[in-house]
């Protein structure tokens, strides 16, 4: 699928000091159709040039056009110019700072877990479910602004390959993960490399319970009367460990089919490499080609090989194989900043506006 013309809109980014708003930073540098004009971080950071104040962690150099942005407060009245505001702001402070964006009319794509469980308010996952903005319509009934959210970041790898299992052969009846999560998912700076060097910490606060949650609503049907999100039924187990790795989330999974007898292997990985989604269809230019990487080698995906695949749009997965408890099992790798977050929100945004959305 060749790139639709996206076209152009003003977006700004809150948080662009962290973690994630410096992958917003990297992505929007190199976009075709999204200009960044305005950042905001914490008023310990305002009103200095973000090359200043930013504490740069990426393998690529800050880019020119971002290094003299000034950095704002997080304010609507500062942000007022922008079609589309990205926020990659500290959960602490998220809720109500991106609340009063929406107070005062503006676009918000979030990556905090705050705005997440709000029952007309999109969980959205580019690759898996630009339906949900069918939503939309009914949300700008009953506020001034609008708010899509992206998911956590283990839950978006891990929904991408159920998406294709259950598009092809029908509901799961249970999903099993262990993640092995990478440092920059704790933001800057983190876990304290006393505790993650030489280690694994098997303890990420909240985490399980996002991924057990949000499967749910992510997979869920859009009601006839577009006002209402229908969970899907899915029992999903996690255990989440931290590992000494820069980027890239890997989860272990095992799962059972609805109907039985389940499918082999090779159907499996045939409908993996056959997934199509909404926003490739569409031609958004941060789609992927191929949204699920099949790896046939027994010992991949690996964060430090896989998880630039597709510029980190792609989930990689390998290792599949036959489960003697549920029914199947596989390894799947997904770039935890890129369509694990920041990403995530480009594309959903890209999706958006090609609909006429936003
Ligand atoms: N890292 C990841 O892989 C993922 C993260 N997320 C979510 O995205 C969000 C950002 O995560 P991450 O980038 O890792 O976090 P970081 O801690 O690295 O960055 C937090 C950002 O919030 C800003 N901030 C802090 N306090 C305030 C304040 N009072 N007012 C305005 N801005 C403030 C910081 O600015 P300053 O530098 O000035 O303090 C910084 O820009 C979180 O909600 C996180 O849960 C979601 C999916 C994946
Ligand atoms: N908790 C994730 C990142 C994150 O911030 O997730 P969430 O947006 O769901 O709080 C990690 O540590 O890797």
């Amino acid at each position: 699928m060749t790139s639709a013309t996206l076209p152009p809109r003003k977006v700004g980014v809150l948080g662009c000091t962290g973690s994630v708003g410096q992958r917003f930073i990297l992505l929007l540098a190199s976009h075709p159709s999204f200009t960044l004009t305005a950042i905001g971080a914490s008023p310990r950071s305002a009103g200095h040039p973000y090359a200043f104040k930013v504490s740069w962690k990426q393998t690529s150099p800050i880019p020119a056009s971002a290094a003299a942005l000034i950095i704002k407060t997080c304010e609507p009245a500062n942000f007022a110019d922008c079609d589309i505001v990205f926020s990659g702001l500290d959960a602490d402070v998220a809720g109500p700072i991106e609340t009063s964006f929406l107070e005062a009319g503006l676009t918000v794509f979030s990556n905090s877990k705050n705005h997440r469980r709000d029952p007309i308010t999109p969980l959205m996952v580019p690759l898996v479910n630009t339906h949900h903005f069918g939503i939309l319509d009914h949300q700008r009934k009953q506020r001034k602004g609008t708010m899509v959210t992206n998911a956590n970041c283990s839950t978006t790898g891990l929904v991408v390959p159920l998406k294709a299992l259950i598009d092809k052969f029908g509901p799961l009846e249970a999903v099993t993960v262990t993640t092995l999560q990478a440092i920059s998912g704790g933001g800057y700076p983190g876990v304290p490399s006393f505790d993650v060097l030489d280690n694994v910490v098997p303890y990420i606060g909240g985490e399980e319970e996002k991924i057990e949650w949000e499967t749910g609503k992510i997979l869920a049907e859009l009601n006839e009367a577009r006002d209402e999100f229908v969970h899907t039924e899915i029992k999903v187990s996690a255990q989440c460990n931290r590992v000494p790795v820069i980027d890239g989330h890997t989860a272990c999974v095992s799962v059972k089919f609805a109907k039985q007898p389940a499918p082999s292997v090779e159907e499996i990985k045939q409908a993996f490499r056959e997934f199509k989604c909404e926003a490739q269809e569409l031609g958004a230019p941060s789609a992927p080609k191929q949204a699920i990487i099949v790896r046939d080698e027994p010992d991949r995906p690996q964060p430090r090989l896989d998880r630039e695949s597709e510029g980190g749009y792609a989930v990689v997965v390998g290792r599949i194989r036959e489960d003697p408890v549920l029914d199947v099992k596989f390894v799947g790798l997904s770039h935890n900043t890129v369509i694990g977050a920041a990403g995530s929100s480009i594309l959903n945004a890209e999706v958006g506006v090609l609909k006429g959305l936003i």
